[in-house]
């Protein structure tokens, strides 16, 4: 008699893995170095910004009082009694009359409470002496960045978890974080299962297929920032299948296989994680494709058993690794972002279980739809090169109508969301 499994709620499923789930491990490592990884400490303002008073512009710094009396017909003098650049440090406090040639970025000198571009202001020579003169009245703080005004010393800037892109990687380096605390990757075994399996390299021969999952599971597990190590393909045997996935289990942070999960009669999984002493938390999801997945525990590490169907693995991971493997980098918002889109195409036929469509977005005007990009079936490999994102379906009696608003789960989005 074959096993019969009873499928749990795919929301339940999630909730069930992420239970499992720990914060990982922190490495400090070169600001340099430090792209796409994600924050494990929060960007604290080590200072004011800007930490001096500083003009925007290139001009003169003055006292706006002297320039009270200013019009089109009175140009008001001042004696320029200095000239600085960015960098240095002004020497002279103006007094009465006297004005500082200033550049952008210098620093205001003190008794100056405004700054005149060069654009407003005359400028000439008496008796070897420069001098200008402005025709408008000034105000007080005009053009003038305050020391602060950007952010404050203590300020939390960026949280824990954040991804690094280019505006992050430029605060840590204007707050002095030379070396940055990241989220050490978390290393993933991957290992594939199936007699079946030949390698990329390898021709093709009667009845065999060339792996693909294990491909798209590094390059799944390497695009949301994990570390993967692969441990090569199994043939469908019990032993030496038990012994290769026990030892790689003391060489990662968390193991995925892929294949072997269902109930057919070399589907080894089942048998290997009862010899591994591991518990499985399910084995059958209320979802279309990967309703195989499996995921079990031992000790505090996660097996995944992704299903072998190319589809089915691809979803499983995205659904359940990916959310595990945020959190292991410190990442607050863990799930997959969801949207809501409108259906481009007809789904008349119902499905019992909760489907993920493989499938990308199209724009008109403020709207925003959704369409398959390939053949919905679990055993396509077709589907995902071009799949942004995936549409969820909801199981039920009914089908859907093109234009009908569904939910969407975008698969490119590296922020996420904080519930699934
Ligand atoms: N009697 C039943 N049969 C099946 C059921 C069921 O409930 N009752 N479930 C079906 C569903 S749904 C799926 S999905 C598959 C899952 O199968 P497994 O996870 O056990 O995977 P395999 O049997 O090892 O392989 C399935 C399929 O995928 C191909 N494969 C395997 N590994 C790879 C790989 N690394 N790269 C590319 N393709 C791979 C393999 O050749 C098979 O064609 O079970 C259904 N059956
Ligand atoms: O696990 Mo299967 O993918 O539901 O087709
Ligand atoms: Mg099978």
């Amino acid at each position: 008699m074959v096993e019969i499994r009873k499928p749990i709620p795919v929301e339940e499923a999630v909730h069930k893995v992420m239970q499992y789930q720990k914060y990982g491990k922190k490495e400090t490592i070169s600001l340099h170095d430090c792209d796409q990884r994600r924050l494990a400490e929060p960007i604290i303002a080590t200072n004011h910004v800007p930490s001096f008073d500083k003009s925007p512009y290139d001009g003169f710094a003055l006292r706006s009082i002297d320039t009270a009396d200013a019009s089109f017909n009175n140009p008001v003098e001042f004696e320029v009694v200095e000239h600085i650049g960015a960098g240095n440090v002004p020497k002279i406090s103006l007094q009465k009359g006297q004005a500082t040639r200033i550049m952008t970025g210098a620093m205001i000198p003190e008794g100056a409470d405004c700054v005149a571009m060069f654009e407003v202001c005359q400028t000439y020579e008496k008796n070897n002496q420069p001098y200008m003169s402005i025709k408008r009245k000034m105000e007080k703080d005009q053009n003038i960045i305050k020391e602060g005004s950007e952010v404050s010393k203590g300020d939390v800037l960026i949280e824990q978890g954040t991804l690094i892109n280019p505006g992050v990687k430029a605060l840590l380096a204007t707050f002095g974080y030379s070396k940055v605390c990241v989220a050490k990757k978390p290393l993933i075994g991957v290992i594939a299962t199936g007699t079946e399996l030949l390698d990329a390299d390898q021709p093709l021969e009667p009845g065999k297929i060339r792996d693909s999952n294990a491909y798209m599971i590094e390059s799944q597990i390497l695009k949301v920032g994990g570390e993967c190590l692969y441990f090569g393909k199994l043939a469908d045997e019990l032993e030496t299948s038990y012994q290769t996935i026990n030892n790689a289990l003391n060489k990662v942070d968390i193991l995925i296989t892929t294949g072997g999960v269902s109930v057919g009669d070399f589907d080894l999984m089942p048998a290997i994680y009862d010899k591994l002493g591991a518990d499985v938390l399910f084995n059958k999801v209320g979802m279309r494709p990967g309703s195989v997945t499996t995921v079990a525990t031992r000790g505090n590490q996660l097996l995944f058993g992704l299903s072998g169907n190319p589809s089915a693995c691809y979803v499983g991971f995205e659904l359940f690794v990916r959310p595990v493997l945020q959190s292991k980098l410190f990442n607050k918002k863990p799930f997959l972002k969801h949207i809501t889109a409108n259906l481009g195409v007809d789904f008349p036929k119902p499905n019992p279980f909760t489907r993920f469509v493989r499938s990308y977005l199209t724009f008109n005007k403020s709207s925003i739809y959704v369409h398959p990009s390939g053949i919905d079936k679990s055993n396509v490999v077709s589907s995902l090169a071009n799949a942004t994102c995936l549409m969820m379906l909801p199981g039920g009696t009914r089908g859907f109508e093109a234009g009908s608003e569904v939910d969407v789960l975008l698969l490119d989005d590296m922020e996420g969301q904080e519930a699934f």
